[in-house]
């Protein structure tokens, strides 16, 4: 299916360098409305709604649910991993497609030092696949969290929201952002065709507020090639060494 072009290159290439770049630099996140417009949205929800209801998304996390409420088992996010490969998600591939495109444009111009001392500058060239989320709207959310807190390799959050005629007084599912070292809260709407792209590490702590509605959103982290490539020697070298430890028979206490 031929998905009407609703952003041309030019408009990725100045909304990348008029917006995108910009507030990164400045303020460390941006959100674009209207990314791909109604029919290619459109399509994508869809998608995600036939993953839902054919049960692609793994069971939500056991989940508190709204704090001081103890209910057993609640269950909150349920996600599933896709490439875009797969069969019913060609609008998913292309959603990725383009905002690989937009994020690549930024890429070379988001500078040194982003941020987490590493003086090269970001070399962005791969990504995560995309994780799809639900959140069933029991009250459930998502605790306050960093999404790279340890140097893991992931340099850019990108999140699209999927969720018509959404309104937080009612529905909740808030994400709230807590940049780093500033007094304020950034409170964002989980919007239908809303691009949401903020730095992964440490600058922005983030939670999902309790959903009492359905809440569709599909994540994508791109990765600063030199702190991804140091995180799996670390991961590497953690392997070996604990499979070496459990080699070696286990010492008695009175080894000396
Ligand atoms: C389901 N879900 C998440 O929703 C967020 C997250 O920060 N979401 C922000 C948002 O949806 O606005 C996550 O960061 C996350 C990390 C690991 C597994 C699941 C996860
Ligand atoms: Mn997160």
């Amino acid at each position: 299916m031929p998905f009407i072009d609703h952003v041309s290159d030019s408009d990725l290439q100045r909304l990348a360098l008029q917006r995108v770049v910009p507030a990164l630099l400045s303020r460390g996140f941006c959100y674009v409305d209207g990314l791909l417009g109604e029919v290619a949205g459109g399509a994508v929800l869809e998608q995600v709604r036939d993953m839902h209801r054919s049960g692609a998304l793994q069971d939500g996390r056991l989940a508190s649910s709204a704090p001081g409420v103890h209910r057993r088992n609640v269950r909150g996010d349920k996600i599933a991993w896709v490439s875009g490969a797969e069969r019913g998600c060609e609008a998913v591939n292309f959603l990725l497609n383009l905002i690989d495109k937009l994020v690549s444009m930024c890429a070379g111009r988001l500078g040194t030092g982003t941020g987490t001392g590493a003086g090269a500058g970001t070399s962005i060239r791969e990504r995560s696949k995309a994780m799809v989320a639900c959140y069933p709207g029991n009250g459930t959310g998502y605790v306050k969290h960093v999404d790279n807190h340890n140097y893991d390799g992931r340099r850019i959050t990108c999140i699209y929201y999927l969720n018509k005629d959404w309104n937080a007084k009612e529905h909740g599912g808030v994400l709230r952002i807590f940049p780093e070292g500033k007094s304020y809260v950034v409170d964002i709407q989980p919007l239908f065709d809303r691009l949401l792209l903020f730095w992964s590490d440490r600058r922005n702590p983030h939670e999902v507020q309790p959903s009492y509605a359905t809440r569709y959103a599909i994540t994508v982290w791109y990765f600063d090639s030199e702190e991804r490539a140091e995180a799996k020697r670390r991961f590497r070298d953690l392997a070996a060494s604990t499979s070496q430890q459990q080699q070696q028979p286990p010492q008695d206490s009175g080894s000396s």
